[in-house]
């Protein structure tokens, strides 16, 4: 199997996504934003067509106003948290935080800074809470609480609206390609009743 498909393959499988890049390196900055796209490209429209179905079944019934009210409670957009590392090694060349915050809210995700090396444990571990409490928010929100959204995620992020992300994602995933160096992925939180199995967080670096 080719690298590029292994690695998508792992997006396809992924609940929530941690996108890394080293703020000294502007390769690994500059592929961030292909990366976005294809979380957005190959995960959401399949999320949606599971989660239209599973709907579907509940409102078989109904009118076309509880329809909506369903459909607007149920979509999914798996959360993404923009990561830069290698804060200890910043320099007058680095990717500035404003520059790679501006990223992160074209890209409709939530975005931190960390030094691998000398960030605090719980600076650490910062980024895994805020992602995985917003894959519980999408996945086990309360009927009573149907406006609660995504932290960092914006309205206009509803697939429905923009089912492969902005008009300026789009413009910018033609212009080539870049690198992909690899991804991993491992395992979080307890068992997750929506999908009869623990949710699955992509880490892309
Ligand atoms: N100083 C410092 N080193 C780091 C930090 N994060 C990772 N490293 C080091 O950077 C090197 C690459 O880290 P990886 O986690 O393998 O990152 P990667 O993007 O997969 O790197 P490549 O495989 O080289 O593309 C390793 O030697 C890490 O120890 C950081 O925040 N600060």
């Amino acid at each position: 199997m080719e690298k590029s498909e292994l690695y998508e393959n792992k997006i396809r499988w992924g609940d929530a996504f941690m996108i890394l890049f080293d703020i000294n390196d502007p390769k690994s900055f500059d592929e961030v934003t292909r990366i976005r796209y294809l979380i957005s490209h190959y995960h959401t429209p399949q999320r949606l067509e599971y989660l239209k179905h599973k709907v579907m079944d509940k409102i078989r019934n109904a009118n076309e106003d509880r329809e909506k009210q369903v459909k607007t409670d149920q979509w999914f957009n798996p959360p993404v948290i923009l990561v830069g590392t290698h804060t200890d090694r910043r320099n007058k060349d680095s990717i500035p935080t404003k520059t790679a915050k501006e990223k992160a809210q074209e890209l409709e995700c939530g975005f931190t800074e960390i030094s691998n090396k000398e960030s605090s444990h719980d600076d650490i571990r910062q980024p895994f809470c805020n992602l995985y409490r917003s894959y519980r928010a999408q996945t086990h929100r309360p009927r009573n609480q149907k406006d609660t959204k995504l932290i960092n995620v914006k309205e206009s992020s509803d697939p429905r609206v923009k089912p492969h992300a902005s008009p300026e994602l789009n413009r910018r995933m033609t212009r080539g390609s870049g690198r992909v160096d690899r991804m991993f992925g491992s395992r979080l939180g307890r068992g997750d009743p929506h999908r009869g199995k623990s949710p699955s967080l992509g880490v892309v670096s």
